[in-house]
């Protein structure tokens, strides 16, 4: 399992947001992250990326922890935010030379492997741009080229569609398929439920800091009794319920 997390207690300082949160996303799995504003989907994010530390319970990535091996967890992770995260100060083509240092990755395959990203995402010839000149958009695309470059086993990707064209949410859905065709295990936490629906192997649907179900569309649908029923209708009729 690439990742685990178990009986997950966080938040922020003493304000309890998580309560004995499970979950696990598998090698090749893309797991979306289901939940109202508020539910606490950036909070077991930033727990796992390291940002929160867990109150009680744990979180694994290929059976090691942040506090066992913070250098080894925190290289198998590539994270997209939702609101993009640079460097005002370095352009471009730094940003992808700093992920290359980060990520400890061979120079000259991870340069091709970026060549390939830049163009896909019509940045090729902004390698010397600063995160100044880019529109909100692009600077998210900046982020997932950065991402991409690697050879993470689990990638998070923080509602990646609502600020991203429609091309550019194509070109990020095949990278997804590929990575996961590679192995990696990818979560994803998005309100968009309909694309969510058709791409995602299973679900992780939070409510106020709990996970009230889990699995695949045909799993939940079981759950609450209505095989025909849209990932949309089963969340609604959660939220209903709770
Ligand atoms: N920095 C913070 N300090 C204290 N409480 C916070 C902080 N950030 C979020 N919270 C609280 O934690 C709870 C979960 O918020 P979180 O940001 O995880 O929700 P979310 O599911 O990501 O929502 P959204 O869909 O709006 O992004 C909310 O009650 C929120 O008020």
């Amino acid at each position: 399992m690439t990742l685990e997390v178990t009986d997950l207690v966080g938040g922020y300082s003493q304000i309890p947001v998580l309560k004995q949160v499970s979950f696990t996303v598998a090698k090749g799995q893309l797991v979306g992250l289901i939940g109202l504003n508020g539910a606490g989907k950036s909070t077991t994010i930033n727990h796992i990326i390291g940002l929160l530390r867990p109150q009680k319970g744990s979180i694994k990535i290929n059976g090691v922890s942040l506090s066992k091996d913070s250098k080894r967890y925190k290289q198998s992770i590539a994270y997209v935010p939702e609101s993009p995260i640079l460097y005002e100060e370095l352009t471009l083509k730094e940003h992808i030379d700093l992920t290359i240092m980060a990520y400890n990755l061979d120079e000259k395959q991870a340069w091709q492997r970026a060549q390939k990203l830049l163009t896909t995402f019509r940045l090729d010839k902004k390698l010397d741009w600063f995160p100044a000149n880019f529109s909100k958009g692009m600077k998210q695309k900046v982020m997932i080229v950065c991402a991409f470059l690697t050879d993470a086993d689990l990638f998070i990707i923080d509602e990646p569609f609502l600020g991203l064209d429609p091309l550019a949410i194509r070109d990020l859905l095949a990278l997804i398929a590929e990575r996961k065709a590679q192995g990696a295990a990818i979560l994803m936490s998005t309100h968009v439920l309909d694309t969510a629906q058709n791409y995602c192997d299973k679900f992780v649907l939070l409510n106020e800091g709990q996970v009230t179900a889990s699995g695949s569309l045909a799993e939940l649908q079981a759950k609450y009794g209505n095989s025909q029923a849209t990932l949309a209708d089963l969340y609604l009729q959660m939220i209903e319920r709770n």
